[in-house]
């Protein structure tokens, strides 16, 4: 049985089949008249062992979202609880130690570290946190994800699905509580973005694994087992086991004159556009000793870094 949003008290959250929770979460960028509110006091709850996708047009809020409920970015107002642990006030320093221990994430550029080879990208954040990996999980998931014969490779040796595949793997393999995957399918062709999320269905049916990806691909979204849709920084609508063509009627209902959404699906509903080569900044050199995402190079836990 749910609570209401009223009855929480600051820190504590019931953490009872939620793998995170926001209340009242506001974002505003800007100050004065140049205010952007990308998150207008979004309640949500992200389920555990669900696959949860978040659409929306254009600038609605999707990865702003995304970086909230992952300890990524401040917020402005409101409250984000990570499982029982309200992490809107943690300090950086905890934030950090939070997404390297309980967080996966995945991106569209992998940001893999282009010296290092698959295997040891996918254990890095546990190798930067001195823990050790469980192998018998690690060995689960690197088969499910395929990747037993390719562990010796470093990512320029490897396709595009092949990297995001190790960047999957990376996600899974510290058997994180949530994984956020930002427009994972993004620089994939169709095929390559088909196999990646039925990696990620697969690691949600079988390993049991909690995931939201932010996407603008109904065929993409259809992997999931509920879409939340976003628009003017609120939730405005969500959708139980949704089907591509049912996503993207949803999606057409939007003003689209103001906020083109630019993911229409592929003939059959392929996930991801077309990979736009250069449109990514290039991944960074070397691993970052401490994996904050605002320290510029790509973090230990997958986060990219600042510009
Ligand atoms: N660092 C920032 N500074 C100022 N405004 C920002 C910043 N980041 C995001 N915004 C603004 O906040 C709003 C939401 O942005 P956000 O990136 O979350 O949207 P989105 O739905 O993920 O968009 P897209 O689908 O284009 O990636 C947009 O109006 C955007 O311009």
């Amino acid at each position: 049985m749910s609570t209401p949003a009223a009855q929480y008290v600051p820190g504590q959250a019931s953490a009872d089949g939620i793998a995170a929770r926001a209340r009242g979460l506001t974002k505003a960028y800007g100050s004065g008249e140049t205010t952007v509110l990308a998150l207008d006091s979004v309640d949500v709850d992200i389920a555990r062992g669900r696959f949860t996708a978040v659409m929306g047009p254009s600038g609605s809020g999707k990865s702003t979202l995304m970086h909230c409920l992952a300890g990524l970015d401040t917020v402005s107002a409101g409250q984000v609880w990570l499982g029982d642990t309200e992490i809107t006030g943690l300090k950086e320093r905890e934030l950090t130690r939070l997404r390297r221990d309980r967080i996966g994430f995945m991106f569209q550029s992998f940001n893999l570290i282009p010296t290092l080879n698959a295997a040891e990208n996918i254990t890095l954040p546990m190798d930067i946190a001195g823990k050790k990996a469980d192998e018998k999980w690690l060995d689960q998931v690197i088969d499910t994800l395929g990747l037993r014969d390719r562990l010796g490779h470093r990512p320029s040796q490897l396709s595009g699905g092949q990297q995001q595949r190790v960047a999957c793997a990376r996600a899974l393999a510290s058997r994180p509580e949530l994984i956020f995957a930002d427009e994972p399918t993004g620089n994939l062709d169709s095929r390559a973005g088909l196999e990646v999320l039925g990696f990620l269905r697969e690691a949600v049916d079988q390993l049991g694994q909690t995931v939201v990806m932010v996407t603008h691909d109904p065929g993409a979204a259809a992997h999931s087992d509920l879409v939340l849709f976003l628009a003017d920084g609120r939730i405005v609508d969500e959708m139980e086991r949704p089907t591509a063509e049912a996503v993207l009627e949803r999606m057409k209902r939007f003003d689209v004159s103001r906020a083109p959404f630019d993911g229409a699906p592929g003939e059959e509903a392929a996930p991801g556009g077309e990979a736009v080569p250069g449109e990514e900044a290039a991944p960074g050199e070397g691993a970052p000793a401490e994996g904050t995402p605002r320290d510029g190079g790509i973090a230990s836990d997958g986060t990219p870094g600042k510009d």
